[in-house]
Parts: structure tokens; sequence; C-alpha cells
């Protein structure tokens, strides 16, 4: 993960070999660029083995509770995945992201050389409505539900790539269980209201992520603030991998991951059902002058046709909602939709 070695010339590196110039479409407003960090956030590991069970422990669910109220963002250990999965699931990622330019755009996200779709390979360096643009490159792909994957869109090199990303996140899946029945707990919902919402038409989405090194990482942001859609995102880094930052009380706090762990954070429709009670963290990434860097997330969203809307149980009259109803196929239109500007949907559907 540590290596600097530029197997592929992406246009980013020649230019920055060439120059050292970063392209103004990456340049960043004066107030949007990286400002000096406020430190690491103290991100606690729950240890998932402790929350799962018939008598969870309370301390575990405690230091849950105060995650969520903090950050929004948390560590797992103790969530069932073999490093060697781990492991294995980085590598094929790597290995791709490596892969000539040529190779990559076979799995382009544009339509057509215009449009982009949510799922494929896109490098950004497509310029769009004097949008700027983010310092990476990603490779977005349906897994669940299984009918909706789009196989056309899988590198089949490295040969071991769908196997890999297949075994990968079938196991996230019992990680999104145990903490959506841990969240229904610290919310005295039952038990089992969110998992209810996620059967096997429940919504996957991985995102690899590679951030290439760049010579100017004062300028640009390798992603720009945003809220995850989705429910509950299950984040893989490789340890010694920085970059990450979460907002909060309008500064920007590092989150760093301990090795083999895995950061999860709740999206906006995990927001919208707890009625606010748990917010979904507002977070960036960093480039690196000579590191570059790779990621792996899970998206999690509920099954198609329900709805998404704060949990009955959690309001009376004292207690109002705070945001509106909203279809789940039309919230996932408005996700995939082309260029969402930064808004978050769940803004939208505030009351
Ligand atoms: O690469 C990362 O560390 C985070 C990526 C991210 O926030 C995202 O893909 O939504
Ligand atoms: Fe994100």
């Amino acid at each position: 993960m540590e290596g600097t070695t530029k197997k592929e010339a992406s246009p980013e590196q020649i230019v920055h070999e060439l120059s050292g110039v970063v392209p103004a479409h990456y340049v960043m407003p004066p107030q949007d660029r990286p400002s000096a960090s406020a430190g690491a956030a103290p991100i606690p590991v729950i240890d998932l083995g402790r929350l799962s069970g018939p008598n969870p422990d309370a301390q575990e669910a405690a230091k849950l509770r105060s995650a969520l109220e903090t950050w929004g963002f948390f560590m797992v250990s103790n969530h069932g995945i073999e490093t060697s999965v781990m492991d294995a699931m980085m590598n094929v990622s790597r290995e791709f992201f490596r892969k000539p330019a040529e190779e990559k755009q076979k799995y382009t996200s544009l339509i057509n050389g215009e449009r982009f779709r949510v799922q494929g390979y896109r490098n950004e360096l497509v310029k769009s409505d004097g949008q700027t643009l983010n310092w990476s490159h990603r490779l977005s792909l349906q897994i669940e539900p299984e009918d909706a994957r789009s196989l056309h869109l899988w590198p089949n090199h490295p040969e071991t790539f769908r196997d890999v990303l297949i075994e990968y996140s079938s196991k996230t899946k019992a990680i999104r269980d145990l903490i959506l029945r841990a969240i229904a707990n610290l919310l005295k919902l039952d038990e089992n209201y969110f998992t209810n919402r996620f059967t096997s038409k429940a919504l996957a989405l991985a995102r690899l992520g590679y951030y290439p090194s760049c010579p100017r990482p004062d300028l640009v942001l390798g992603f720009k603030p945003h809220c995850d859609g989705g429910a509950l995102s299950i984040l893989f880094l490789e340890e010694h991998t920085r970059g990450l930052q979460v907002l909060k009380d309008g500064k920007w706090y590092d989150v760093l991951c301990e090795p083999y762990t895995l950061l999860i954070n709740i999206a906006e429709c995990m927001e919208i059902m707890s009625n606010g009670i748990f917010k979904s963290p507002t977070h960036r990434v960093l480039t690196n002058a000579v590191k570059e860097r790779f990621s792996v997330v899970i998206f999690n969203g509920v099954d198609e046709e329900t709805m998404i809307e704060p949990a009955p149980g959690l309001l009376d009259e004292k207690r109002l909602a705070k945001y509106r109803k909203v279809k789940s196929n039309d919230y996932y239109a408005s996700v995939f939709g082309q260029f969402r500007q930064g808004k978050t949907i769940k803004d939208t559907l505030k009351v």
C-alpha cells in the first residue's frame, strides 16, 4: 500500500511529471481547499463479537452510541472477514487500477462518451459544467440485488476479480445486519426493525477508489465533501492509509484506521430512519504528494419499493418527524442521478 511506483502513467501523473502543475479543473476554490487538520478523530474500535448474540455487552453498545452521536464513524474488529479475503480484495482492486488506461476504459461509466451511469469505471478526467473534479478514479459496481448486476462492467482481469469481490461483499452482509440490530437496540426499536428493510432485495454497491499521488495536495481534493447515499457504508482502508477526514463543528478531523478493522459510517437514510438522532457525517478525502491511495467501500441501502422514513416507534406528539418520507425507488433515482452537485437528499426532505 505504501508503494509509490507508477506502473501506469495517468494523465494527472504525466502533467505532474512534466510540469508539476495541476490542471485548473482540479483546483478547488480557496475556501474549499484542504486546511490544517484539527487532529485525529478519536473514533472507537467496536468489537463486533461483543455486540452480537442475545446478551450484547452494554459497554460495547455504549461505545457504539457515543461514536454514532459524536462522529457518525466507528471502526469494527472481530468482524468475521478473514485477513486473507481483505488482502485479496485490495490486491484485485490495485491490479485493476494499475492496468493501462485503454483496458480500464472498457468498463467506462460513460454512455456514448457523454452521460455517466452509476456503474463502471470513472476517472474524473472529463470536465463537466465547470465543476471542480475529484483527484481520483473509481470503479463502481452494483452487487445486490443479484439480478441487478451489470456483469459486463465487472473486470475479468485479474481473473479472480469477480470471485473475490463477491466473497468480500457477501461477508459484509453479516456485518451490516449486526450493526443494524445494534442500532435498533440503541434506539429501543424492535431489534429487526431495520434488518426487515434489508431483504434479498436490498441494495449493495461497491466503490473501489484509487487516488493517484498529486503534486499539489494543498489545492485539490481526492473526494469532495459529501454524505454517503444509502444507509450504512463499510469502508476498508489498509494500514497507514491517510487522507480521509470528517467534519465536526466546522473543523476537519483525520479518520485513521487500525489494521484489518473496517470503518463504518452511517449514511443519509439511517439519519432519516433514526429521525436525526444519529447524523450521517460529512467527509472528504485529501491527496498526498508522494503516496497513492486505495479504498474499498460497500454502500448498503434498503430494499427498493420500501419507504424511507423516520421509524414510527421514535415519534410521538413531542417527537415529531424531522424528515418527510420518500419511496426508496425515488430516493435511488435521485442518488443515482447525474452530478448531485454536493447536495444531499436528506436536506431536501427536512421538515
Ligand atoms: O476513499 C475513502 O477513504 C472514502 C471514499 C468515500 O467517502 C466514498 O467513496 O464515498
Ligand atoms: Fe463517502
